[in-house]
C-alpha cells in the first residue's frame, strides 16, 4: 500500500484537498479529526489536561473549550509542549492503528492529512510527502475569514508551527495553493499521476 503524507501550515489548504481526495475515492487518515476523537475514546486525556490546565479550559458540559486551549498554547511554547506530550502519543497510536486496518483491507494508497507531520517524523513513515503552500499574507487572510479570528491570534498559530519553507524542504511534492481551488486540483491530480507512473515503473523493474 502506498502511503502519502498531506501537510502544511494552518488554512494552507490541506482539508480542501484531503475532501477532493476523498471525493475521487482516496482513503484519508485526518490528524486534526482524529484529534477530536480521541478525547471521547481515551477519557483519562480529558483528566491530564483538567490537571495541568485546570477547569477553566473546559467548558460547562465538560467538553473541552478548545479556543480558549488553543489560545493559551499557541502562544507559549512551554504550554505547547506539556499538551502535545499528553495527547500526541494517542493520536499517533490511533494514526497507526487506522493505517494498518486499510493496509489489511488492501487499499492501494492512503493519504495521511497531518498539520504536525514532520515535526512528528510521520513523514518518515509515508512513502511521499506533500506540502500544500501559500504565502504568509494569503494564510493570515483565508484563516481570519473562515475561522473569524483575530490577525493576532492567527499568526500566533502560524508561528507556533513548522515554517511552510521547511516543510516545502522535506516534501517530495509541492501544491501551490495561492490561486484558484481548480487549479490547485489540477496540480493534485498531477501529482497522483507522477506518483502512479512511478510506481508503475517500480514493478516493471521487478
Ligand atoms: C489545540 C487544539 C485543541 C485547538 O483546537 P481547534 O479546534 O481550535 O483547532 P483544530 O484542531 O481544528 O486545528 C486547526 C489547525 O491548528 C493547527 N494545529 C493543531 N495542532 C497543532 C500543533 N500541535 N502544532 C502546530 N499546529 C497545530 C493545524 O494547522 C490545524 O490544522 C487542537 O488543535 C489540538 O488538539 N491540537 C493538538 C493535536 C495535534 O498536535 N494534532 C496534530 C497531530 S499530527
Ligand atoms: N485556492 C483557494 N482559494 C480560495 N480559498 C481557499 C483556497 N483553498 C482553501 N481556501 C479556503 O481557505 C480556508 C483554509 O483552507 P483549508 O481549511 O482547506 O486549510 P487547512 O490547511 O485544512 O487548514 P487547518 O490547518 O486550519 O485545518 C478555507 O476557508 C478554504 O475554503
Amino acid at each position: 500500500m502506498l502511503k502519502i503524507g498531506l501537510t502544511g501550515g494552518i488554512g494552507s489548504g490541506k482539508s480542501t484537498i484531503s475532501n477532493f481526495l476523498k471525493e475521487i475515492g482516496i482513503k484519508v487518515v485526518d490528524a486534526d479529526k482524529i484529534s477530536r476523537e480521541v478525547l471521547g475514546i481515551y477519557p483519562e486525556i480529558n483528566e491530564r489536561i483538567r490537571n495541568e490546565f485546570g477547569e477553566n479550559v473546559f467548558v460547562q458540559d465538560g467538553n473541552l473549550n478548545r479556543k480558549m486551549l488553543g489560545n493559551i498554547i499557541f502562544q507559549n511554547t512551554e504550554k505547547k509542549k506539556s499538551f502535545e506530550n499528553i495527547i500526541i502519543p494517542y493520536i499517533i497510536k490511533e494514526i497507526r492503528e487506522r493505517i494498518d486496518a486499510l493496509e489489511k483491507n488492501r487499499e492501494k494508497i492512503i493519504v495521511l492529512d497531518a498539520p504536525t507531520l514532520m515535526e512528528q517524523k510521520l513523514n518518515e513513515e509515508m512513502d511521499y510527502n506533500i506540502t500544500v503552500w501559500v504565502d504568509r499574507e494569503t494564510q493570515i487572510e483565508r484563516v481570519m475569514g473562515r475561522d473569524k479570528s483575530s490577525i493576532e491570534e492567527v499568526i500566533s498559530r502560524i508561528d507556533s508551527q513548522m515554517s511552510l519553507d521547511k516543510k516545502k524542504e522535506l516534501s517530495d511534492f509541492i501544491i501551490d495553493n495561492r490561486g484558484a481551488v481548480q487549479d490547485t486540483l489540477q496540480q493534485v491530480k498531477k501529482v497522483l499521476r507522477v506518483i502512479e507512473e512511478m510506481g508503475k515503473e517500480e514493478s516493471e523493474k521487478r
